[in-house]
C-alpha cells in the first residue's frame, strides 16, 4: 500500500520530519509559490505550514485527498478553517509553541524602541557618532498598555512586570479575575491609550481588530506614545501610524508584521524611530523545534485516524484508552443504522452505557455520525464534518450516558427516527482481550453476533419450519452463512435473524431471499471499508 503523503510547504525544523517518522511519503513544495502549491497538494494527506502558504478554499477544492492541515504557529489567518471543515479536513495549529518567542521579540521592541536601537545601529555602522540625538527612555515606572490579554499577552504582562512597568489592558473577552491574575489593570481602550507610554496588541486578526489603532487612536493616545505590533499585520494600521510618527505625535514604533508580507513601499521604513523585523516571532531555534514537533505529532494522530488535541475545528481532545475501543464500535453501528433507515434521517440518539459513561465519551456521537453520514455523502466524511452534515440536513443529534448497564461492562446503542416515522435502534459492544465488535440489539431483539462486514437482518413471523425456509433461500442463491442468531419477540409472534455472510450481498438477491420467508422488513448491511 502506498504510503499517505504528506506535503512540507514551508521551512520547518528537521525535528519535524523525525517526529513525522518513516510512515510517510514526504515531499516539499514552495508553498509561497501558487501554482506550485495548486499542483502539489492535489495528491497530499497533510500539508505542513508557516504563515506564507495560503490554504484558502481554492487550494481546499484542489485537494483531492487532504485529512490535515497543519499550521507549524499560532495563527491561522492564512487557511480558509470553514472551508477545511465543510471538506471534511482537520486544521491544527500549535497554539502555545512560539508564544514565548514572540513574548521575547515583543520585548525587544519595546526596549528597541525605548532606546532607537534600530537607528543607533544604522547610524554608528554609517560612521556617525549620535549619542545625543538617539537619547531614549526607560521602561521602569512606565506604562505598558497591552491589548489582547492572551497566551502572548499574559507573557508580556509577566517580562514587562520584570521591568518595574505598570500595567494596563483591554480585553472584552477575559475576566477581570483573570487580568488581576496577570497584574493588569482592566480598562476600556480609550482609558489604555490616554495612559499608556507603551502600547503593544496581542489579538487575532480579524473584522474587529483590522484597523483597530489608527488615526483616531494616535490623537487619542498620551503624546510620545510608541506602538508595538507582533500580532498580525494591519491591526496597527500602518500608514496612519507613519503619518503619526512623522508628525511627532507618536513618538516610536515596533512592527515585526505587514498588511502585506513582505511589505511593498512602506512609508514606515523611512523613519528613524520606527524599528522593523520581517515577520521574526517565531523565528528562534526552539519555537521552530515545538511547533513542528507539535504538528507532527498531530499530523500522524490525525491521519491514523484519532481525534488531536491541538484541532481547531473538531470538538476532541483527549481520549480515554477505554473509549477508544468504542469509537469503530459507533462507526459501524452508525452505518447499520443507515442501511436500515428507508428514508432520511431526522433525529439522532447515542447513548452509551456502562462503564465508560463516567468518561468523556463525545467522541462517540462523533463517530456515530460519521457512520450515518459516510455511505450517503459522496465528499469524504470526517469527525470534522460529521456534526456540520447533521446540522445541514436539520437532524437532532443528542448524546446520553448512564454508567448502568446490564449484560455488558459498555453498551453504545443509537436510535434514530426517519421522515418517514420509522424508529431504528441498533446496539453493539466490545468484548474481550480481542476486542470483538458484537451486535446485541436491533430494533428492541436481543443479540449477541459478531459485527462482521456483511450482515443479512430478517424480520418475520415466527412459525415452525421457517429457519429451514430461510436456510434454503440463501442457499438457492449461492450464499454462504458464517454465523447466525435469531431472536424471537418478547411482545408478539415475530423473530429477527440476523446472519454473517461471506460477501457483500445484492439488495435483489436481500429481496428475493425476503420474498421466500415474507420478511416485514428486511437488510443487507455491508460495512467493508471501501
Ligand atoms: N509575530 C509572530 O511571529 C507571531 C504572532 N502571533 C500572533 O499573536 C497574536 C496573539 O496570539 P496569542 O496570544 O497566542 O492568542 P490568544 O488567542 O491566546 O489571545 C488573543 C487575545 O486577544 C483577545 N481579543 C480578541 N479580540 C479582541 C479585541 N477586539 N480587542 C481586544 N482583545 C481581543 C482575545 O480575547 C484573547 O485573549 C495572534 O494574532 C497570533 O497570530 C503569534 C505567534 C508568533
Ligand atoms: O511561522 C511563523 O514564523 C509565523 C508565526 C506566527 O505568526 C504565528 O504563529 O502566528
Amino acid at each position: 500500500m502506498p504510503k499517505p503523503i504528506v506535503l512540507i510547504a514551508e521551512i520547518l525544523s528537521p525535528a519535524t520530519i523525525d517526529a513525522l517518522g518513516g510512515d510517510f511519503e514526504i515531499r516539499q513544495t514552495e508553498g509561497a509559490d501558487r501554482s506550485q502549491l495548486l499542483n502539489d497538494i492535489v495528491d497530499a494527506d497533510a500539508i505542513l505550514v508557516r504563515s506564507a502558504t495560503q490554504v484558502d478554499a481554492e487550494a481546499i477544492a484542489a485537494a483531492k485527498k487532504l485529512q490535515v492541515i497543519a499550521r507549524a504557529g499560532v495563527g491561522l489567518d492564512n487557511v480558509d478553517v470553514p472551508a477545511a471543515t465543510s471538506a471534511g479536513v482537520m486544521v491544527v495549529n500549535a497554539p502555545t509553541s512560539n508564544i514565548t518567542s514572540a513574548a521575547e521579540l515583543t520585548m525587544a521592541h519595546i526596549l528597541g524602541s525605548a532606546r532607537y536601537f534600530g537607528a543607533g545601529n544604522t547610524s554608528l555602522k554609517a560612521g556617525e557618532w549620535n549619542r545625543k540625538k538617539y537619547t531614549g527612555v526607560e521602561l521602569y515606572e512606565k506604562t505598558l498598555g497591552i491589548v489582547g490579554l492572551g497566551r502572548i499577552g499574559g507573557l508580556v504582562a509577566e517580562r514587562a512586570k520584570a521591568f518595574g512597568m505598570r500595567l494596563v489592558g483591554y480585553d472584552p473577552y477575559i475576566t477581570q479575575a483573570r487580568a488581576a491574575q496577570m497584574g493588569v489593570e482592566v480598562v476600556d481602550l480609550p482609558g489604555l491609550l490616554a495612559v499608556s507610554d507603551f502600547v503593544t496588541v496581542h489579538m487575532p486578526k480579524t473584522p474587529e481588530t483590522t484597523g483597530m489603532i489608527s488615526t483616531e487612536e494616535f490623537k487619542a493616545a498620551k503624546p510620545g506614545a510608541r506602538f508595538i505590533n507582533v500580532a498580525r499585520g494591519g491591526i496597527i494600521d500602518e500608514e496612519a501610524l507613519a503619518e503619526a510618527v512623522a508628525a511627532g505625535e507618536v513618538g516610536g514604533a515596533g512592527i515585526d508584521v505587514w498588511s502585506t508580507e513582505p511589505p511593498e513601499h512602506s512609508a514606515l521604513m523611512e523613519l528613524d524611530a520606527v524599528n522593523v523585523t520581517p515577520h521574526l516571532g517565531a523565528s528562534t531555534a526552539e519555537a521552530q523545534e515545538k511547533a513542528g514537533v507539535a504538528v507532527a505529532k498531530s499530523v500522524r494522530k490525525a491521519l491514523a485516524g484519532e481525534l488531536v488535541p491541538d484541532a481547531v475545528n473538531v470538538a476532541g481532545g483527549a481520549i480515554h484508552e477505554d473509549v477508544r475501543p468504542g469509537i469503530p464500535l459507533a462507526e459501524r453501528l452508525g452505518r447499520v443504522v443507515n442501511s436500515l433507515a428507508d428514508s432520511s434521517v431526522t433525529h439522532f440518539k447515542v447513548e452509551v452505557n456502562g462503564e465508560i459513561a463516567d468518561k468523556d465519551v463525545s467522541v462517540l456521537k462523533l463517530s456515530a455520525l460519521k457512520g450515518l453520514f459516510r455511505d450517503v455523502v459522496s465528499d469524504q466524511v470526517s469527525y470534522v464534518n460529521a456534526p456540520l452534515l447533521a446540522e445541514e440536513r436539520g437532524i437532532g443529534v443528542e448524546l446520553v450516558t448512564d454508567p448502568y448497564c446490564e449484560s455488558f461492562r459498555n453498551v453504545t446503542r443509537l436510535t434514530a427516527t426517519t421522515s418517514e416515522g420509522q424508529r431504528i435502534s441498533v446496539s453493539g459492544t466490545v468484548t474481550g482481550p480481542k476486542l470483538v465488535q458484537k451486535l446485541t440489539e436491533v430494533n428492541g431483539f436481543d443479540l449477541e453476533i459478531e459485527l462482521t462486514d456483511n450482515l443479512l437482518i430478517f424480520r418475520y413471523e415466527d412459525r415452525p419450519g421457517i429457519i429451514g425456509q430461510l436456510g434454503q433461500a440463501l442457499g438457492a442463491n449461492e450464499i454462504n452463512i458464517a454465523g447466525m442468531q435469531v431472536s424471537p419477540s418478547a411482545t408478539d409472534n415475530d423473530a429477527l435473524s440476523v446472519l454473517a455472510v461471506d460477501s457483500a450481498v445484492s439488495e435483489e438477491v436481500v429481496k428475493a431471499v425476503a420474498g421466500a420467508v415474507n420478511a416485514s422488513a428486511f437488510s443487507g448491511v455491508s460495512l467493508n471499508e471501501d
